[in-house]
């Protein structure tokens, strides 16, 4: 399953109609027909539903339903429509015209009371007014209708997305129709899945609507991530194998504010499955992550005040040969240390994971990601401000914008653009994650997720399927574990521990 844009997604029906010579009709019956199927999930014959047009083609498929609706028996079905037929689009006239000879009310009123009272009387609102074409806010009679729609609290199904919400970026164009759910067509749009758009969207499903899946394949978007595609990405592991085979880690992070956070990041990357880890640590913290952790090596440097001293690059110099790649940032600060550790494992060859304070460090020497080696970057909206030198309103507002923006001016980097719903991408690529939820809006979960990705990359030396394995596997522990616990109480321990039975399901799909 994809999410395209908008863009694309015009593009895609073009293909379609012109080279495929399926009609927009056909496509407009087809998209008719698969919400009819969430209508009649919900809906008797004699319930009142009313379908809202707009002037466009999301309109067209308000129509269409209307007809498939009354074909099949619905006895009150009926339709509100401001837009007077010569302004309709092509396909709308003609199902607007259909509409009219099966006698389906078309009912058109500017009065607000009288709009009220309609909502009333309606069991089910289909909002079809519109849909990826929206273009402009949403001002005037439309906003009235939209916001008095919202207070009524009905059962509202949104045709490809909730009206008002901007299908790229998700972003609210003045106003947006609160829909109990969306059914997107052929694809996921970003809009309905990214905040806030994804809080006006509702439940959120996708259905066919007779495109040719070739035209689906070739199409640019994102991939969303399954457990099908996730096992696929998981690194096997072999009988003939040793501790080399599943990577040698250097793990630099902690400090004695901070060391949680490195001893999260190091027990995930334990538990997903590195050959052998190693921590370079400020030496205050020494003796409290030897009491803690067991199975790794530790590389005390030299230490000021409880973080990483300036030396301490210095001293571990000469010992980066020793390791296939690193992790770095998990709760070391942003003093001049962990500055100069920074650049001294970014201006190596070694393949690299950048976590927290690291990405901050980073943000003000952009130059060092011009490099050759592979680097994963795993920036949160904040982070990703200071990466991209962009302000967070741009970051939350548009990130495919900004990321893919960002990411045009390096070279081998995979990045992690960590949210409700996280992209994994590089320049080529692009994934997003749809799973788990607000248990992960913890500190610590991001330490854990670093930990992941550090076991799983030490693995398969593939960033950007060790990045969609990470994301996903920590996101369906959330998921798994909100099942028996309450958001509140799930912590970021919990989440390494229950990675275990998530590797397992996925491994058995392999
Ligand atoms: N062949 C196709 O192109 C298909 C399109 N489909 C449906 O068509 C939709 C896209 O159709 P359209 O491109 O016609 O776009 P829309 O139906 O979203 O609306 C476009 C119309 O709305 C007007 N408009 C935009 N913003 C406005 C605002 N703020 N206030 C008032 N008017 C505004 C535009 O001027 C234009 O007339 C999809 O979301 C999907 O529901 C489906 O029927 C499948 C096939
Ligand atoms: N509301 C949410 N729903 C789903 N996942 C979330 C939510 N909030 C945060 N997350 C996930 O939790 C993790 C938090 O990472 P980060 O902000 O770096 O945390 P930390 O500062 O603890 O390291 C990310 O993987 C992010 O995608
Ligand atoms: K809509």
């Amino acid at each position: 399953m994809k999410i395209v844009t908008t863009k694309t997604m015009k593009e895609m029906d073009r293909i379609a109609m012109e080279e495929y010579h399926i009609p927009g009709v056909v496509l407009m019956e087809h998209a008719a027909m698969a919400v009819k199927k969430h209508v009649d999930l919900v809906a008797d014959k004699n319930k009142h539903i009313v379908i809202l047009c707009g002037p466009g083609n999301n309109g067209g498929d308000g129509f269409a339903l209307a007809r498939l609706l009354k074909q099949d028996g619905y006895e009150q079905v009926m339709i509100f429509c401001n837009v007077p037929f010569e302004k309709m689009s092509h396909d709308e006239k003609i199902y607007a015209a259909i509409a009219g000879s099966y006698h389906i009310p078309i009912y058109q009123s500017e009065d607000l009371k009288e709009v009220k009272k309609m909502f009333a009387s309606a069991d089910i609102v289909i909002d079809a007014l519109f849909g990826t074409g929206l273009s402009r806010n949403i001002e005037g009679f439309y906003d009235q209708l939209i916001l008095t729609l919202n207070t009524m609290h009905k059962y509202v199904i949104s045709i490809d997305i909730a009206s008002g919400i901007n299908g790229d970026s998700g972003a609210i164009m003045g106003c947006g129709i609160q829909a109990t759910k969306t059914v997107s067509l052929v694809c996921y749009k970003p809009g309905n899945v990214m905040y806030p758009g994804s809080a006006y969207c509702g439940d959120v499903v996708v259905e066919d609507i007779a495109m040719p899946q070739e035209i689906i394949a070739k199409s640019n978007g994102n991939e969303v991530m399954d457990d099908d595609l996730i096992a696929s990405f998981l690194p096997k592991r072999q009988a003939h194998s040793n501790k080399g085979s599943y990577g040698k880690a250097l793990m630099i992070g902690g400090s004695m504010r901070m060391h949680g956070a490195l001893a999260m990041c190091a027990k995930a990357a334990l538990s997903s499955g590195i050959g052998t880890l190693t921590i370079a640590l400020p030496s205050s913290i020494h003796a409290i992550m030897a009491g803690k952790m067991e199975e790794c090596m530790l590389l005390p440097l030299s230490d000021e005040d409880g973080y990483f001293s300036e030396k301490s690059a210095e001293e571990l110099k000469d010992q980066l040969d020793l390791f296939d790649f690193v992790t770095i940032g998990n709760g070391m600060g942003r003093g001049k240390g962990a500055n100069a550790l920074v650049e001294l494992v970014l201006k190596s060859n070694l393949p690299c994971i950048l976590d927290g304070d690291a990405l901050y460090l980073v943000g003000k020497h952009p130059e060092w990601l011009k490099r050759k080696a592979p680097t994963i970057l795993t920036p949160h909206p904040k982070e990703m401000s200071y990466l991209s030198a962009r302000k967070l309103d741009d970051v939350l507002n548009d990130p495919m914008e900004v990321v893919q923006t960002f990411l045009k001016g390096y070279g081998n980097i995979t990045l992690i653009y960590k949210n409700e719903h996280t992209i994994v991408c590089n320049k080529a690529f692009s994934y997003m994650n749809l799973a788990g939820n607000n248990a992960l809006a913890k500190g610590g979960s991001g330490d854990v997720l670093c930990g992941m990705l550090c076991g799983l990359y030490g693995q398969s030396k593939d960033a950007l399927k060790s990045a969609c394995c990470a994301v996903y596997v920590h996101a369906r522990c959330a998921d798994e574990l909100i099942k028996a616990k309450d958001y509140n109480a799930i912590l970021a321990k919990d989440i390494i521990e229950e990675s275990s039975h998530i590797y397992k399901e996925l491994r058995n799909r392999q």
